[in-house]
């Protein structure tokens, strides 16, 4: 599956390599600060850097991708390993309220050699970051999502959220809010969930 998520971008061993570091990292620290559902301890190439991958295979050059409540990483680890080799001039930013999940992010781009930064916070507390570009996933509901990667957003700038198989009813409710262009990608990992490209968000 990462294989085949990784295929059109085409990167080295090197960055194919830190990946690998990547999910021995989540692996080693997800039992003490629950990174991952215990669940998926055994997928984390297969499910969550897959994942993450395909966002960075959708989006467009930008200059600054701010990734919200990043977690252990996905996708905002993962866009900076890639950004490292294919946009080296792209800045990546992970927005993370948890203390130990933020010492986890920053260890990590640490021994993966790759640059980021960290932002501990809440989302609706932090000044607004202008970002090209906003993901989020396994965030919160569409309708709530949208308000906290508005904050973020500069003028034309576009959001990506992988949403599961609910997705649908996640868009229904978000409608009477929100008004968005919207384009949707199906997921290579799970065909039943997509990700969600928005643009021109506005309230409704
Ligand atoms: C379910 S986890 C998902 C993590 C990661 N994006 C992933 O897909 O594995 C949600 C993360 O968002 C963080 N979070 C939730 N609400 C937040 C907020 N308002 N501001 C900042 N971080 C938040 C949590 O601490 C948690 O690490």
């Amino acid at each position: 599956m990462l294989a085949s998520a990784l295929e059109p971008l085409n990167v080295s061993r090197e960055t194919e390599q830190r990946l690998g570091v990547l999910a021995d990292l989540v692996q080693k620290w997800s039992p003490r600060i629950n990174l991952v559902a215990r669940s998926t301890l055994g997928e984390v190439e297969s499910r969550h850097i897959a994942d993450s991958v395909q966002l960075f295979g959708i989006a467009p050059e930008v200059t600054k991708w701010v990734d919200l409540g990043s977690g252990g990483g996905f996708p905002g680890l993962v866009i900076a390993v890639l950004a490292a080799e294919l946009r080296p001039e792209m800045s990546v930013v992970m927005v993370e309220s948890d203390t130990r999940k933020c010492v986890f992010l920053r260890t990590a781009l640490r021994e993966l050699g790759v640059e980021g930064q960290v932002m501990q916070s809440r989302i609706e507390a932090l000044s607004p970051l202008d970002a090209d570009l906003v993901s989020a996933r396994a965030l919160a509901p569409l309708p709530k999502l949208l308000g906290y990667a508005k904050r973020h957003m500069a003028i034309d700038a576009m959001a990506l959220f992988p949403k599961g198989s609910n997705w649908q009813s996640e868009l229904s409710e978000a409608r009477k809010s929100w008004h968005f262009d919207l384009e949707t990608h199906t997921s290579v990992v799970d065909p039943s969930s997509v990700i969600l490209e928005v643009r021109e968000l506005s309230n409704a």
